[in-house]
């Protein structure tokens, strides 16, 4: 559906997009993440064919974005960070115009205006000036314009910026209203819309792609294992004989601050696939030794978000595609097989199974 390659951007010595490659497929929602200055709008400018790139091509369902800009554009909705709006305009006037400008057949235009002021629940305020309207409404307005020619694909750069809770709820309800209907690329830089909204997610850093995958996957991968936190009451050479006897646990460390006495608190790893926390349970029971607390742990958006962006983490990771690729990850796991016991730090008594 959209195909970039090799995409460069440069302003003056600024490296804004640095040899991207992704494909979007049709019909999921994509978010499109990263800290300020890693890209996006820029990017996002060059898709819709607001700016040239310095290098690279981009194509939209087979039309090269500058040889065949018209056509290309046809199946794109863009809405933008600041919606080119007319503030002097009622919403009516503002969509007719913006009809207008997309060369929509006159005979098509009010029709197109009905549909999409519906889908935006634009209605009610049709002849309302824009200046008059709250920020939530406004974008309401930017989303319709954007809706205008019914293209494939609807690309939103941080649709809900600067607005109250509320109206990001019902702006966010909207997108994935939306998506069942189009192909959507939302750009954010708040975790939480990410993982609300979207299937998939590319995250940019420094202009570089450093992970496209589903939420699904990055999680999986970035963790590679699921972890356990227990505190027992028991020695660390009981836990620790019942810990090498179940065989999905692959290492475990002590950690040093147990609350409580004569308990001892560990990390356990364990396949992705397994789920020891009953085994657990009874084991630890038939030999008398009772948990104070148990935690499974898994990574949010928030911490492979960080660990990817971090400025040394981004140059050397890239994790793109299917999950059978896990091996880039591979400097994240702790390959230390000696058994410690000292409670130093949390990687430093790992005991690899
Ligand atoms: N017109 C411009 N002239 C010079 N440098 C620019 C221009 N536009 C963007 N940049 C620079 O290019 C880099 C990428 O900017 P861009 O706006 O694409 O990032 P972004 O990820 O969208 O950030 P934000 O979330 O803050 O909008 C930044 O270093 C920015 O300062």
């Amino acid at each position: 559906m959209i195909e970039v390659r090799h995409l460069t951007k440069r302003y003056g010595d600024t490296l804004a997009v640095d040899d991207l490659n992704f494909t979007i497929e049709k019909g999921r929602i994509y978010g499109f993440l990263g800290p300020n200055g890693a890209g996006k709008s820029t990017t996002m400018n060059i898709i819709t064919g607001y700016l040239a790139s310095t290098d690279g091509s981009v194509t939209i369902n087979g039309h090269d974005i500058l040889e065949d800009a018209e056509a290309a554009k046809k199946n794109i909705g863009y809405l933008p960070e600041l919606p080119p709006l007319y503030f002097d305009m009622t919403v009516k006037e503002y969509l007719a115009f913006a009809a207008e400008l997309k060369k929509i057949p006159k005979a098509e235009r009010k029709n197109q205006i009905t549909r999409v002021s519906a889908t935006t629940k634009l209605d009610a305020v049709q002849n309302r000036l824009i200046k008059n309207l709250s920020k939530g409404y406004r974008q309401r307005v930017g989303l319709a314009q954007a809706l205008l020619g019914s293209p494939e694909i609807l690309i939103l750069d941080e649709p809900t910026v600067g607005l109250d809770p509320k109206q990001i709820l019902e702006i966010r309800d909207l997108i994935k209203e939306l998506g069942k209907e189009h192909t959507v690329i939302l750009s954010s830089h708040i975790l939480s819309e990410i993982s609300a909204v979207c299937d998939y997610v590319l995250i940019l850093s420094h202009g570089k792609l450093v992970a496209s995958d589903t939420l699904e996957n990055l999680t999986s991968l970035m963790q590679g294992q699921n972890s356990l936190i227990v505190t027992v009451k028991s020695s660390k050479e009981q836990l620790k004989e019942i810990l090498r006897g179940i065989t999905a646990v692959k290492e475990f460390h002590f950690m040093g601050d147990c609350e409580e006495e004569h308990c001892v608190k560990a990390e356990i790893k364990t396949d992705p696939s397994s789920d020891i926390r009953e085994l657990l349970f009874y084991q630890l029971a038939e030999k008398n030794l009772p948990i104070l607390a148990m935690q499974l742990v898994r990574l949010s958006l928030e911490d492979i978000f960080l660990e990817l962006t971090a400025d040394d983490q981004a140059a050397k990771k890239v994790i793109t595609g299917t999950p059978s690729s896990p091996t880039e990850n591979a400097d994240d796991t702790d390959t230390d097989t000696t058994e410690s016991d000292t409670e130093k730090g949390d990687n430093e008594n790992a005991v690899h199974m």
